[in-house]
């Protein structure tokens, strides 16, 4: 076995800092005496690491949490561009069974970061749209799939920039994303048409809603239709983030500043 020592370990060799996707503590234990840059990265800090990257959903993909890890870390200054980043982690669920070494501008900034952390609502609401969106996906309604638009924050400016298309069900309630019951009607309202309205802080402000955005400038994947074009467009119009499940490819996607900035299968969830 030396041999594949000396065939691999070129791999971890040299390398400015060691990601750590979610270790267990003994496992962590051993790179406390390391000294390359350890940084620990998952949903939540339980070992207390610093420096600490959360992820603010547990990514299965495995390209979409090294993403999410490494543009948290440049955001946060904790690695510079152009560094050698050796990630340990877990796929088909192993435990640390997967080294990844990349440098951190082999990645062009999706904005997946961004999209949580500086998005004008808070992260823990754009992660309860995100994951109400995600069941809906893999569950659809009734078993049939449904497509739904959530546009979470500056729920104001959003609500001058649409039109009713039916009575609002949430007119006068004070109800929020993540509450259980919530996530259960908002399930239930998604087979009608338009937008949800969400605030920064997780109000649900309206459904029905018909996005009338203008569209110049907006630039989102050819093929996607109305309801991705009036998320697009209202991320530009406004400072709300818009996360859409398509009906017809059943993927769920994220728009900010008028741009596609993540797109993940709820399978794979
Ligand atoms: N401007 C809009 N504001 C709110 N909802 C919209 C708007 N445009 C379309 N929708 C909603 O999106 C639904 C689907 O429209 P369309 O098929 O053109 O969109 P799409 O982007 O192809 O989405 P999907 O992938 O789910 O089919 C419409 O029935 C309507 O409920
Ligand atoms: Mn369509």
């Amino acid at each position: 076995m030396n041999e594949l020592r000396d065939l691999l370990g070129d791999l971890v060799a040299d390398v400015d800092s060691v990601f750590l996707f979610s270790p267990n503590a003994s496992f962590f234990e051993g790179f406390e005496s390391l000294d390359d840059e350890v940084v620990v990265v998952g949903p939540e800090n339980a070992l207390d690491a610093e420096p600490f990257v959360e992820l603010p959903l547990d990514f299965t993909d495995l390209e979409g949490r090294l993403r999410f890890g490494i543009e948290g870390a440049l955001e946060q200054g904790i690695v510079d561009e152009g560094e050698e980043v050796l990630c340990v982690t877990e796929v088909l669920d192993g435990t640390e069974n997967t080294l990844v070494r990349v440098q951190t501008n082999d990645f062009s900034p999706s904005g997946v970061y961004d999209l949580f952390v500086n998005s004008r609502a808070e992260a823990g609401v754009v992660r309860d749209v995100f994951e109400v969106a995600i069941e809906l996906g893999k569950k659809g309604q009734k078993g049939k799939p449904v497509g739904a638009l959530f546009v979470v924050g500056d729920a104001g400016k959003v609500m001058n920039k649409s039109r009713p298309l039916s009575y609002n069900p949430f007119e006068k309630s004070h109800v929020h994303v993540g509450d259980p019951i919530v996530n259960v009607m908002l399930k239930e309202f998604s087979r009608l048409d338009g937008a949800f309205v969400i605030s920064d802080a997780g109000k649900i402000v309206s459904a029905y809603r018909y996005l009338e955005p203008s569209a110049e400038g907006v630039d989102i994947p050819k093929g996607l239709g109305a309801r991705h074009m009036a998320a697009g467009a209202i991320t530009r119009d406004t400072n709300a983030t818009a996360i859409v499940l398509s009906e017809s490819d059943g993927l769920v996607r994220a728009f900010k500043g008028g741009e596609l900035v993540l797109e993940i299968d709820p399978e794979e969830y």
